[in-house]
């Protein structure tokens, strides 16, 4: 009966994976069996904390409280949460938090204190920023702080990934050693991704994009959208793809080191689409318009071709060789970004 029990909260979780995110849920669910449900319950740790961060709706105070608090939370059998606004995302996960909390218990302690300690790290980060000077329009500043920033949500799951593929057993205790290569792989799929949805965050009034870069090409970040700025639009854009392009080789380095080949498919599955999003966004100006993703054919392809180091390198041979071709000479990012490309094809 207890087992029965176990399995249904254990599905439960299953569940709530595939709802925040059913392609990457399906990669989750490939790891091999002594990782799966750690990271399957990192993954939703992290949502939780992601959906207590976003919600604009919640009152400042009560959001730094469950921000910094969150890795005592997770150890609350029985805690959930229902004030988030109606229309977050996954306000569901956090009603239901206390399947969550009692999978998460239910883990071998040296996976539970990798989560717990990277949550404290994250949540501490998170309301760092939220209470911090720029505040007033939750804008990013110096590339420094974009760093920083891209850092405290996407660099320490890589911190915690690498832990807990070194605490399964699955990889080397060396992975989790070098810090540098698995913060480069969560900054390179954020920043991305900040690039990606200028607009969205532009529409929701968040900006990611450090002023350090955009200020040298417009008084206001809204700027961008109007035609008549199109050409510093450009510009910008490609100061920002080439900030993301100094994160490829530690991203290679890093897949290079993976053993474990369900471990492999998890890490680089992320990392292709990532290049893929950065070529078809570079040069592109359609983002200061709409969110643009990569075509699923394409995203299929990719996912299908990301089983072995060889056919990453390829992968990424060919969409920064596609960021090479579309690289203008009036560009004054022109020259780094072709010593930027030079760097990737050097190191492979
Ligand atoms: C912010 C982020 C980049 C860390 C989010 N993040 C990721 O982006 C997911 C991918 C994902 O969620 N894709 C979405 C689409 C999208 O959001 O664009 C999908 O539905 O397919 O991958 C990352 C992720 C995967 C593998 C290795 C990583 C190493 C360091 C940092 C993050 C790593 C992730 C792993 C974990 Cl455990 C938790 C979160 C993430």
């Amino acid at each position: 009966q207890q087992s029965l029990a176990m399995d249904a909260s254990k599905k439960r979780c299953y569940d709530f994976l595939n709802m925040t995110s059913r392609s990457f849920a399906a990669v989750i669910r490939e790891l091999d069996d002594e990782l799966r449900d750690a990271v399957c319950l990192f993954y939703l740790v992290l949502r939780g904390l992601d959906t207590i961060e976003d919600d604009m709706t919640l009152d400042l105070d009560r959001k730094v409280e469950l921000l910094r608090s969150f890795d005592q939370i997770i150890y609350t059998k029985g805690w959930t949460f229902d004030e988030n606004g109606p229309n977050e995302k996954d306000r569901a996960l956090l009603v239901h938090f206390d399947e969550v909390i009692d999978e998460f218990l239910r883990l071998k302690p040296e996976f539970q204190s990798v989560i717990a300690n990277i949550t404290k790290l994250m949540g501490n980060g998170m309301a760092d920023y939220a209470t911090g000077e720029h505040r007033e329009n939750t804008s990013v500043s110096t590339i420094e702080d974009f760093d920083l920033y891209c850092h405290y949500v996407a660099g320490l799951v890589g911190y915690g990934l690498s832990d807990l593929f070194a605490a399964s057993g699955l990889e080397s205790e060396e992975i989790a050693k070098d810090k540098d290569l698995s913060n480069s792989m969560g900054l390179f799929l954020q920043k991305t991704n900040i690039i990606r949805d200028y607009r969205e965050d532009l529409d929701d009034g968040r900006q990611f994009w450090p002023r350090e870069i955009w200020g040298k090409y417009a008084d206001k970040f809204s700027d961008f959208i109007k035609p008549e700025n199109k050409l510093q639009a450009q510009y910008c854009l490609s100061n920002m793809v080439l900030n993301v392009l100094n994160d490829v080789p530690q991203v290679l380095t890093y897949l290079s080191k993976l053993r474990n080949q369900s471990v492999f498919n998890f890490c680089a599955i992320p990392q292709v689409m990532a290049i893929s999003t950065l070529a078809l966004v570079f040069n592109n100006l359609d983002i200061y318009q709409r969110n643009i993703k990569i075509r699923k054919g394409e995203a299929v392809m990719l996912i299908l071709d990301s089983t072995d180091m060889d056919n990453v390198v390829s992968i990424f041979r060919k969409y920064v060789f596609e960021i090479s071709r579309k690289n203008e000479a009036t560009d004054p990012n022109f020259m780094e970004i072709s010593m930027a490309i030079g760097r990737v094809s050097f190191v492979y």
